[in-house]
Formats: C-alpha cells, sequence, structure tokens
C-alpha cells in the first residue's frame, strides 16, 4: 500500500500571542483529499491552529512561532515560497460569508485578476472560470443570469457558496473553513455541509467546527485538541465511537464547556 499523501504538516509547532502561549507541541499530519475536523472546547487555539496554515496569524501583531508548517511537502517560511503563492494553495471560508460588495462575476475573477498577467485573461478565459466555479458549487443554475449581480445581496448560504467558489479560479489545494455555517440556518447548514462532501477528493478540507455531529456528518479524519494541544487525532468514526484518551471521551460526551 502507497503512504497516504498529506497536504498539511506541522512539526512541533509553537505558537504565541504576546506571553500566551496558544499552541503547544502540535504535530498534525492533514491528508490529502479527506475532510478533517478540528474540534475542542472554546479557546482551545483551533481557529489559531487553522490560521498558522495561510500565515493570517501574523496579521495579529506581537505572535511568535516556532516549528515547522508544511504545505505539500514545503516548508511555509522557505525564503523561496511567498505569500502570495501560498495563498494561492490555501484558500480560507470565513465564519460570516465575506464577498466583496462587488458583483458576483468580480467576485469570482478577482483572484485569478490578482494572480495572473492582465494579458493573459482574455473575456473567455474570465468567463469560462466563473461558469466553472459556480457549477462546482452548484450555483450555476440559481446565479447565471444575474452574473452582475452584488454579491452582498444573495441569500446568506448562496454567498457563502461564493466565497468558496471565489477559491476555485486558482485550483487551492486546501481549503481551510472557520465554522463556515455558525451563520446560517439548519438548511443552510445542510447545503454547505452537502457541498463539502461532493467537493471532498478534489481538495484538502480542514474545517473548525463547534458542532460535533457536524464533525461527525462530513468529516473523515477528526482532531480534538485541548489548551492548545492536540489530544488526539484520529478517524471521526473511531474518535467518536472509541476514543483513545479519557479527555477526548470527556468532550465528545459533554463533560467540558
Ligand atoms: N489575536 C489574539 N491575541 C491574543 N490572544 C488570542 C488571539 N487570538 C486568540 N487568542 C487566544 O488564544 C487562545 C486560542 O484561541 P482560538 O481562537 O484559537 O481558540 P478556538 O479553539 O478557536 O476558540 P473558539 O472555539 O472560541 O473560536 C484563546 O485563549 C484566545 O483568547
Amino acid at each position: 500500500m502507497s503512504e497516504p499523501v498529506y497536504s498539511l504538516e506541522t512539526r512541533n509547532l509553537n505558537l504565541w500571542y504576546g506571553r500566551f502561549q496558544a499552541l503547544t507541541d502540535v504535530n498534525v499530519r492533514i491528508r490529502h483529499g479527506l475532510i478533517t475536523a478540528l474540534i475542542g472546547p472554546s479557546g482551545c487555539g483551533k481557529t489559531t491552529l487553522l490560521r498558522c496554515f495561510n500565515r493570517i496569524n501574523e496579521r495579529y501583531g506581537d505572535v511568535t512561532i516556532t516549528g515547522e508548517i508544511r504545505v505539500q511537502g514545503r516548508n511555509m517560511y522557505d525564503p523561496d515560497v511567498s505569500l502570495v503563492e501560498l495563498r494561492r494553495h490555501v484558500g480560507m471560508v470565513f465564519q460570516r460569508p465575506n464577498p466583496l460588495p462587488i458583483s458576483v462575476y468580480e467576485n469570482i475573477v478577482f483572484g485569478l485578476r490578482l494572480h495572473t498577467p492582465r494579458a493573459e485573461l482574455s473575456r473567455q478565459i474570465l468567463d469560462e472560470a466563473v461558469e466553472q466555479a459556480l457549477r462546482e458549487v452548484g450555483l450555476w443554475d440559481d446565479l447565471k443570469d444575474r452574473l452582475h449581480q452584488r454579491a452582498t445581496e444573495l441569500q446568506l448560504e448562496q454567498q457563502q457558496k461564493l466565497c468558496l467558489a471565489r477559491l476555485l479560479p486558482l485550483k487551492p489545494e486546501v481549503i481551510l473553513l472557520d465554522e463556515p455555517c455558525s451563520a446560517l440556518d439548519v438548511d443552510g447548514t445542510r447545503a454547505i455541509e452537502e457541498l463539502m462532501l461532493s467537493l471532498r477528493g478534489r481538495y484538502t478540507f480542514l474545517i473548525v467546527t463547534h458542532n460535533m455531529s457536524q464533525a461527525r456528518r462530513i468529516s473523515d479524519e477528526c482532531i480534538f485538541m485541548l489548551m492548545g494541544r492536540v489530544i488526539e487525532h484520529a478517524r471521526t468514526e473511531d474518535l467518536f465511537l472509541k476514543p483513545s484518551d479519557p479527555r477526548t471521551a470527556d468532550y465528545i460526551e459533554g463533560r467540558y464547556g
């Protein structure tokens, strides 16, 4: 059997906000093409770990990081890996849908315009990218006649799907999602979950969720964190049915706040 391929990897990762240590000795390997869920009580470091993979944490002033973070086998901090290039490979969807206040069409081609020399982007290339991205997220039929509508006027569920769609023209390897359903109702949540399942295999998904039923429904693997440490990383079924650490059992049985 061949070795599993890892899209993301950390080695002895530590992170401090000022003097507060938010991540301690984190060693994780996120498998290519699967959905991996990050779970754990509030404040345990899920979002911090997620944000390490596209270097968003560095926006927050006094942050110190030690250890290694690898994306597709390459050390993210190698001098020849640019932030722009990294963000091309690793896209992110946030808690609240945050499309730009421009048209649906322009939202989707925004990344392409940023990353591709203008001369290489014909109208046909852009049109095809828009159609393909909207088809991938199941929005084409709904929006094909409304491509020039302002994206912020769409329903929340459509906005969140659009936020995923706008990553796709850049052909990302990894999509990070930080509680992507927290602003959505039950139907919206189901739609995003179904979308992730339909895209499974094509992208590597790493999702932070507070919703354990959601983690159970959609993820292949689960990482349970507590106070900045990874306590257990296992196949989702195993983690929920036979957790190997008593602290994982306590959490999934609701004994933590
Ligand atoms: N920008 C920041 N500056 C200082 N401390 C921060 C910052 N962001 C997060 N923290 C702290 O780091 C710890 C981990 O936070 P993080 O948001 O990663 O946890 P989380 O597990 O995602 O929590 P939640 O589930 O509530 O979103 C918390 O104690 C939090 O207060």
